[in-house]
């Protein structure tokens, strides 16, 4: 579905990606993981055609990500950022409704299908019917944030690109939002690719991690093989314990305070 071979991104002198060989299949949760400047968010930025890669190839279901239409390939990517929507004085509803975009034709008339009730069944499944009529200025991150993920839901992607999405989340809601995501992908069978800092949530979600560093894969797989000990010191420089968690096993990473 997503191919990556060879893929370098230069931006003047600064390599922020190189030589990377990656491949998404259908239905996968894959997270993105590195320290600050590893190159995660460029890493997004090629598999979603707003930037072009200086070398190499970024393909989606074949072709490259930079030659698709704009319209045809909101049809098939959504893009999720830490602070998903601006603070605007719109209605949650009609925010939801902005997500139709790209099935809309030049008159406005939506070529998907029904998307009312589309639209129902999204503020049900994220209880947004309470909100519908207030604007999102008025809401909270948390609250605005799952507005955000409704819009990208009313989009319809076949790939949800999650670019730190739950930033600026308590911990409450950034369980409920990757629990909202997870519960997305079992319905619908979308893929995933998300960056994270938070590694304990990457590694609870995500069925592999790619971990990035200085523009390189220093590795791939699952999160028990990549959130080993020697691994994340060697990535981030830190000094870390992995525990498993004690009720599902999944490796949790604590960090050792230096004295
Ligand atoms: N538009 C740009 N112009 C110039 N340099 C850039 C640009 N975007 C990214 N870079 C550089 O590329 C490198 C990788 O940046 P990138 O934002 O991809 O890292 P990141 O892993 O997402 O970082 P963070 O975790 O801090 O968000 C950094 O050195 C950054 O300064």
């Amino acid at each position: 579905m997503i191919e990556i071979r060879e893929a370098g991104k230069q931006y003047g002198g600064i390599t922020a990606l190189h030589g990377l060989n990656w491949s998404v299949q259908e239905g996968e949760w894959w997270g993105i993981i590195g320290p600050n400047g590893s190159g995660k968010s460029t890493l997004l930025q090629l598999i979603s055609g707003v930037e072009k890669v200086s070398s190499g190839e970024v393909l989606i279901h074949g072709k490259p990500a930079s030659a698709y239409n704009r319209k045809i390939l909101s049809r098939m990517m959504a893009v999720l950022q830490q602070d998903g929507l601006p603070p605007v004085h719109y209605p949650v509803r009609e925010v939801l409704e902005m997500g139709r975009y790209p099935y809309q034709d030049w008159l406005g008339r939506d070529e998907g299908g029904d998307p009312d009730a589309l639209i129902e069944n999204i503020m049900e499944k994220l209880q947004l019917h309470a909100l519908a009529d207030r604007p999102l200025d008025e809401l909270s991150g948390g609250q605005r944030q799952r507005v955000a993920l409704g819009k990208v839901m009313a989009q319809e992607p076949q790939i949800l690109l999650l670019d730190e999405p739950t930033t600026y989340l308590d911990i409450r809601y950034q369980h409920q939002f990757m629990e909202l995501v997870a519960q997305w992908r079992k319905e619908e069978g979308i893929t995933v690719v998300a960056v994270l800092h938070d590694l304990n949530l990457a590694a609870q979600f995500c069925d592999k991690l790619l971990v990035l560093r200085d523009g390189q894969a220093v590795g791939m797989g699952t999160p028990e093989d990549m959130l080993t000990e020697e691994t994340i010191r060697l990535v981030y420089g830190i000094e870390p314990v992995i525990v498993p968690h004690p009720v599902s096993g999944i490796p949790q990473v604590l960090v050792t305070r230096q004295r």
